[in-house]
């Protein structure tokens, strides 16, 4: 009897062994099961999600709202009934951007040039937003500059320009705004869009995610000091969304799409009318209550990358019949 339970245990432990061999192939090459077909279970929506007219008698500043997520968030905003303001470098682009949504929504969307790391331009285009609107409502402070790059690579220029911009520019942007609306006594939504790195740090893009977290730091901190003038500030962080100005900077042979698409628990990059919603209903006075708020906007990706263990997810369940029966087959420590 008990040497028929020892050749079976003995036959288990030479399956198992063997099995684990297989198993560590397995793992170690590219049979694991693949996710990312669970896209069809998260289907993004392109709707504007507010009733319509949530935004009348708004108006709304965005930086870098000539472009990508800025396009889609003044759309969004100007489809719901906001008087938007886009500012950034470059003047055509955001004139045809103002006209195609203009053109669309049937409300004014103004074109302001400004390079907001010059504390003077952010001033003129504050000024030129007065003469225009009146104060804003809405503030987006949106406009970034990344690109990949060893650290070791960075010449000072390189870390100024992108500080300059990400930090330096909102700080000026907020600053200058929330300097007005206080001696106005006027309330006012300020919403910052930084990162998921802003959190954890992140190699390669160095510049960004310190600026980025200087951001999070400023808009926190504003959240606590100027709620007694009508202020609120929230950030969002959004995960991987396709655009021309981030991808091109930040994969530009698109090598790297596929992985992190299959390290996205909900299989898929976001879009911008999907972020362009959140940013509309954060700016609303649907969230009037909603005040020094960090909403991350991944798709799952930021803790899928956190967690040591997720890497098991590429295991199958004939692999786990194996695994478990090797953990119970262990007897002690
Ligand atoms: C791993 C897979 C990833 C898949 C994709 C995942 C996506 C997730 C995205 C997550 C976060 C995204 C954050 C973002 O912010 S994306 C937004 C990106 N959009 C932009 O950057 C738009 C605006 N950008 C620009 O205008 C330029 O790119 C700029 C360089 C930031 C600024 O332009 P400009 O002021 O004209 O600056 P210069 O060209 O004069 O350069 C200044 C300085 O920087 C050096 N430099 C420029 N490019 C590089 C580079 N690629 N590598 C190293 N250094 C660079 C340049 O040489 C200058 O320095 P120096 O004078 O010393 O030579
Ligand atoms: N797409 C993504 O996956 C992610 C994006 N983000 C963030 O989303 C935001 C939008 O990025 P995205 O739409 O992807 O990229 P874009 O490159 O399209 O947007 C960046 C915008 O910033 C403006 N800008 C750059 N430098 C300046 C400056 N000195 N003064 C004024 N405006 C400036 C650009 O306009 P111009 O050239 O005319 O100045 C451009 O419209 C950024 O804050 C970015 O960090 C965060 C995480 C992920």
């Amino acid at each position: 009897m008990a040497a028929r339970v020892l050749g079976r245990a003995g036959r288990l432990a030479a399956v198992v062994r063997s099995s684990a061999v297989r198993l560590q192939l397995r793992l170690h090459g590219s049979a694991g099961l693949r996710f990312g077909s669970q896209a069809s279970f998260f289907p993004p929506l392109g709707d504007a999600m507010l009733p319509s007219g949530s935004f009348n008698n708004h108006v709304a500043l965005i930086t870098g709202g000539g472009t990508g997520l800025g396009r889609a968030m003044t759309a969004t905003l100007s489809q719901l009934g906001a008087q938007c303001i886009i500012a950034s470098r470059k003047l055509d682009i955001l004139q045809r951007t103002a006209e195609e949504i203009s053109s669309q929504t049937g409300n004014k969307v103004h074109a302001v040039q400004c390079d907001v790391r010059d504390p003077q331009a952010v001033s003129q285009c504050v000024d030129q937003m007065e003469a225009l609107t009146g104060l804003p409502d809405v503030i987006i402070n949106n406009a970034a500059g990344n690109f990949v790059c060893p650290s070791e690579r960075l010449s000072p220029n390189a870390w100024k320009t992108i500080t300059d911009i990400v930090l330096n520019g909102t700080a000026f942007v907020t600053l200058e705004l929330g300097k007005r609306l206080i001696q106005n006594q006027k309330g006012a939504s300020f919403l910052a869009i930084t990162t998921i790195y802003a959190e954890s740090g992140s190699g390669f893009v160095v510049p960004s995610a310190s600026a980025k977290a200087g951001v999070e730091a400023l808009y926190k901190s504003l959240a606590a000091e100027w709620g007694r003038y009508g202020h609120r500030f929230n950030i969002i962080q959004p995960g991987p969304i396709r655009t021309k100005g981030a991808f091109s900077r930040l994969d530009p042979t698109g090598a790297f799409e596929k992985a992190t698409i299959d390290r996205i628990p909900t299989g898929r990059l976001g879009t911008p009318a999907e972020i362009a919603n959140l940013a509309a209903y954060v700016s609303s006075n649907y969230a009037s209550w909603m005040s020094g708020a960090v909403i991350r906007f991944d798709g799952g990706e930021y803790v899928s990358l956190a967690g040591e263990f997720n890497e098991l997810r590429s295991v199958t369940p004939d692999q786990w019949k194996i695994l478990e029966a090797m953990i119970r087959n262990t007897k002690g420590s």
